[in-house]
């Protein structure tokens, strides 16, 4: 999950090339109609031009439409058992934030399929380079954790993109600390918003829900070290019965 261009379909393609790399059983799924490639058929395009919606409307109408459609989703994820399966979401925030097709769509995967799921919330280092944007990226992180609730992880991707000295000072985004926070917003935003900044430095940091694990997908190790995140959110593994060691003569 994330905003439009945050990396989610990269992180997707990454984690199946990591699972397959490991022998693992692993599917993606994309729930996104507007992604160029795709593998069945009822395209954003096609429910626009029919129904007359823009895209917004045609993805919701999708939407609707697959969780009237719970019996074909049972018939195409029903037999995974014990496998991995990842799936690739549109980059329509409201979808996340406030909309409630995607907590139904959660519910189902809970308690109609049980699988055990993880939302891996994705987020751009770009929103490091001013607190303020920060801010923004937090809350909808936040808003999409209340209002999906299910387990949550959030991924600060395109690690490789930022500069060597802004590394160094990185920890603060990562795991935030109130005050830092907010003497950062406070030189970049005018005084009248000095109140807004204190109240949303101390959401961030009283509630210490929000942290981000930072994702480079040119680093083997950050890739590994964000799955396991991921795993352990989910106990993936931990179900598996110990296989027999294959007898070679
Ligand atoms: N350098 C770099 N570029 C990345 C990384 N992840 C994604 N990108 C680029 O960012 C752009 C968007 O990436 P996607 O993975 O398609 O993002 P998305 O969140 O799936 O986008 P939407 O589905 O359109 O919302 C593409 O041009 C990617 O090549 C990364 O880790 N590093
Ligand atoms: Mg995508």
């Amino acid at each position: 999950m994330g905003p439009a261009g945050s990396g989610k379909s990269t992180y997707c393609a990454t984690a199946l090339q990591y699972y397959q790399n490991a022998k693992r059983n692993v599917h993606l799924m994309n729930l996104d109609p507007a992604a160029e490639k795709f593998e069945y058929n009822p395209s954003i395009e096609d429910v626009m031009e029919e129904m007359g919606y823009g895209p917004n409307g045609g993805l919701i109408y999708c939407f609707e439409f697959l969780m009237e459609s719970l019996d074909w989703l049972e018939e195409q994820i029903g037999d995974f058992d014990d496998d991995y399966l990842i799936i690739d979401c549109p980059g329509q925030i409201e979808l996340y934030t406030h909309f409630p097709l995607m907590r139904q769509f959660c519910y189902a995967l809970q308690n109609t399929f049980k699988f055990n799921i993880v939302g891996v919330y994705c987020l751009e280092s770009q929103f490091i380079e001013d607190t303020t944007k920060y801010f923004a990226g937090v809350m909808s992180a936040t808003s999409a954790m209340f209002n999906l609730e299910i387990p949550q992880i959030n991924v600060m991707t395109k690690m490789d993109l930022v500069s060597p000295d802004l590394k160094k000072s990185l920890d603060r985004y990562f795991d935030p600390d109130k005050s830092l926070l907010l003497s950062e917003a406070n030189k970049q935003t005018p005084p009248k918003f000095l109140s807004l900044n204190n109240a949303i430095s101390s959401i961030i940091d009283e509630f210490s829900m929000v942290s981000f694990i930072p994702l480079d997908i040119s680093d083997e190790d950050s890739i590994a070290y964000v799955i396991s995140h991921a795993d352990n959110s989910i106990q993936f593994g931990e179900d598996e019965e110990p296989k027999e060691p294959k007898v070679i003569f």
